[in-house]
Formats: structure tokens, C-alpha cells, sequence
């Protein structure tokens, strides 16, 4: 049962400050992260393309720095339009410190519990995280990726990353990691995402409000991550079909795929091509929703604010767009439960991660996802 609690507004001096002497239970909350101010973006995309489990480059030391630098302008320009850089960091501070309160609630027993920010592409990164959580004398710790649904280049580059910190040794040995790695169908989410729509739906007039598309968008993928038997195209689509089951099928729907990057071959159909295509069928009200992300970027404020909504009132669409879940209590109370669940599971079966976790995709060639699965297996020892 969801409580409609404003986990914000309660005092921040409960959870790791109340218990003096004992260390805190470290909740992780891995992601990719962006640029806080449009002078980082250069240093971001030049992590982003360093990356070879996100984007396998030839020649990728001397190549990335190349594309970043050419890629530069027009993201910066992206960043100062909305706003001047990415808030990813202030909402998962604010999602994490609103979930470590929560769980103090729930699991009193790994009380108390503070979260960590680790982000992929910018600070804080894994290895400053790892410091802080050495200098708060951690030896018990959740890594907790923040992407609702799994793929190789996200949630899997966060996990190798880790792995490789703690194989040079720059994690602490006597911590005692376990893995939440997916969570796309948690009934928690799927609330908070479903009551965002309907508060994006009742903006249109009640009379013809049932004939309003559902469109779902989330963050393409290459074919060639996809054919590999990357799971998240599938994880994607099992969220949207339990939103929509929460919103017992109310509106039509469809999922489609934004953001692609380059020449090759990427997941469709492209949410751009998608509006102009509903435009062209006579289709006069759209909601357009991001799934597979849970705070605002420039997917959100720029690609689908300023670049689609436009195109598509120009094709005489009315589009509202779900609000992503950023401050929402329903999906702060979500993470809390899905965390308070792990740590139930774990202290019986002390099983660090998913049966799910354990599987390579079937067309993996990338060696360090193989000693990652096996290095998490035993809780992150060596
Ligand atoms: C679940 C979400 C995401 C998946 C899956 C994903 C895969 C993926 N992305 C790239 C390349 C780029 N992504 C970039 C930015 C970016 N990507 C995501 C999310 C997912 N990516 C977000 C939220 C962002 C933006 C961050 C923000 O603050 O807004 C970029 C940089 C921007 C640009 O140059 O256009 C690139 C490049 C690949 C290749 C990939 C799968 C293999
Ligand atoms: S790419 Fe999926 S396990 Fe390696
Ligand atoms: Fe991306």
C-alpha cells in the first residue's frame, strides 16, 4: 500500500546522525549524471565516448576526445537552453536522502542508512564516492542503480565500473557489497510514473480525453546492443504494460524511442517520426511519457520540450508531457521499499544479486562483464 507521505518535508536530522558510533548501511545510487553547468559538458561527453561498454570505439583513447570535442557546441547550447546544466544530481540527492530516511522506518535492523551519489560521467565518481564511504567507516553497502530497466551500456557500465575500482583496489575490502540491478515493474514505480500521466491527461478537455495517445518514449538503443540479447528493450515494455495495466488501458498507447546518436542502426520507431506519423492519421492529443528515466534532462527539457512538442503542435497536435518523477514522494517511497525489500532478502538467503544478474547476454564479446557477474557474486571480495 502507497502512503502519500511528503518524505520531504519531514527533518533531515533523523536516519545517519542518529545512531552516533555505528556505520551507516551505504545505499549507492549509480548513474550516468550529467553536467551540472554548461562548462562541464566537455569533460562529460569526453567520459561518456571514453566509455567502451557504453560505446565500443576503435582507437577510443585518442578517438573520444576527437568526437566530444565536435560534439561540444551543440550539447552546450542544448544545456544553456535548458537552463544551464543538469539538475540529475540535485534530484538524486534529494530522491536518496528522502529514501534513507524512510528506510531507517523499514528496516531498523541496517539502521542507519545514508545514501551515496556514483555517477558514471562526472562527479562525484565511483572512486570519490568509495572515499567518503571509507571515511564514514562503511562495510555494508547497497549498489543501487538508478535506471529502472537493465542494459549493458547503463546499468551494466556503472557495475564494471565498480568492479574494475575495487580490482585496483581503490573500494575497501572489507565492505560487503550486494546489487539492486533492475526495477521496472516494482508496483512503487509504476504509481508514480501512472499519477503523473493522469495529471497530464486531465489537462485535456474531459469530453475527448479517452482518445488521448499514450506515448511512451525512452532512450533508443544501437541494433547492435540490441541483437546481442541486451535485455532493456523487453524491460521497457514490461514497464509500459504495467503502467498501463495500472491505468486499466483508459487511452491508447504506444512505446517509442528517442535520442539516437550517429549513422548506425538504432531501436525504432523514433519518437519524432512517431508524432508526425499520429498527426498524419488525424490524431489531435498526445501525452508523451519518459519510462526509462527518472529525472529531468535534456532528453526531457530540451528533445521532447522544446524540439518534439514544437514540431508536433506545427502538425496541430496538443501535447502535454508526463512530468518525470524528480521530487515525487509516491517514487521516493518506492525506492525505500524496493531497498527495505533487498536488504530483507539478503539477510536470509545473503545472496548479493539477482539470479537475472548472473546471466551474460548471449552475444557478449565484453570479458569484464563475465568478471564483474562472478567478482559481484561473491559481494564484491576477492
Ligand atoms: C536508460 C537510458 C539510456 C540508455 C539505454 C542509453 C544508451 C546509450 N546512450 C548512448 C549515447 C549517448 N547518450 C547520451 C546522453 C544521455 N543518455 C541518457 C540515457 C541513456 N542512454 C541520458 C539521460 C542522456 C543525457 C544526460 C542528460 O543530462 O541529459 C549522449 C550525450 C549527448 C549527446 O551527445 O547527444 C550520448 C552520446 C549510447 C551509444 C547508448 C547505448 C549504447
Ligand atoms: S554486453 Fe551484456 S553481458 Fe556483456
Ligand atoms: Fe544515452
Amino acid at each position: 500500500m502507497l502512503h502519500r507521505t511528503n518524505v520531504l518535508s519531514r527533518s533531515l536530522t533523523r536516519s545517519f546522525a542518529s545512531s552516533p558510533g555505528k556505520s551507516p548501511t551505504a545505499i549507492v545510487m549509480m548513474n550516468m549524471g550529467g553536467p551540472e553547468t554548461v562548462a562541464e559538458t566537455h569533460d562529460f561527453l569526453k567520459n561518456l565516448f571514453l566509455d567502451g561498454d557504453l560505446i565500443p570505439l576503435p582507437f577510443q583513447r585518442f578517438l573520444a576526445p576527437y568526437i566530444a570535442r565536435r560534439r561540444t557546441p551543440q550539447i552546450e547550447q542544448q544545456y544553456t537552453d535548458i537552463g544551464g546544466g543538469s539538475p540529475i544530481l540535485r534530484y538524486t540527492r534529494l530522491q536518496g536522502e528522502g529514501m534513507a530516511r524512510l528506510l531507517d522506518e523499514l528496516h531498523p535492523a541496517t539502521a542507519p542508512h545514508k545514501a551515496y551519489v556514483a555517477f558514471r560521467y562526472v562527479r562525484p565518481l565511483t572512486v570519490e564516492t568509495a572515499r567518503e564511504m571509507k571515511a564514514d567507516g562503511v562495510k555494508r553497502a547497497i549498489a543501487f542503480t538508478q535506471y529502472p530497466q537493465y542494459s549493458c551500456s547503463t546499468t551494466g557500465s556503472s557495475l564494471n565500473e565498480l568492479f574494475r575500482r575495487g580490482k585496483a583496489g581503490e573500494l575497501d575490502l572489507d565492505i560487503e557489497w550486494s546489487v539492486i540491478d533492475r526495477w521496472g515493474t516494482h508496483p512503487g514505480f509504476i504509481e508514480a510514473v501512472a499519477q503523473n500521466i493522469e495529471k497530464a491527461l486531465a489537462k485535456f478537455p474531459i469530453e475527448t480525453r479517452h482518445e488521448t495517445v499514450v506515448l511512451f518514449s525512452a532512450h533508443s538503443l544501437p541494433m547492435s546492443v540490441v541483437n546481442r540479447g541486451d535485455p532493456y528493450i523487453l524491460e521497457v515494455a514490461a514497464s509500459v504494460s504495467a503502467v498501463m495495466d495500472r491505468l486499466k488501458h483508459s487511452n491508447p498507447y504506444r512505446l517509442v524511442w528517442q535520442s539516437q546518436v550517429g549513422p548506425s542502426a538504432w531501436m525504432g520507431m523514433q519518437t519524432g517520426a512517431a508524432l508526425k506519423g499520429l498527426a498524419r492519421l488525424g490524431k489531435k492529443q498526445v501525452v508523451i511519457v519518459p519510462i526509462a528515466f527518472t529525472s529531468d534532462h535534456i532528453e526531457t527539457l530540451y528533445e521532447i520540450d522544446l524540439e518534439y512538442a514544437k514540431e508536433a503542435r506545427e502538425h496541430g497536435i496538443e501535447v502535454h508531457r508526463a512530468e518525470s518523477l524528480n521530487e515525487s514522494p509516491v517514487f521516493i517511497r518506492a525506492l525505500a521499499d524496493i531497498a527495505s525489500q533487498h536488504l530483507r532478502d539478503y539477510s536470509s538467503n545473503k545472496r548479493p544479486v539477482s539470479v537475472q544478474l548472473g546471466l551474460r547476454c548471449p552475444g557478449c564479446t565484453n570479458a569484464t562483464c563475465g568478471h564483474q557477474k562472478a567478482w559481484l557474486a561473491k559481494g564484491g571480495r576477492q
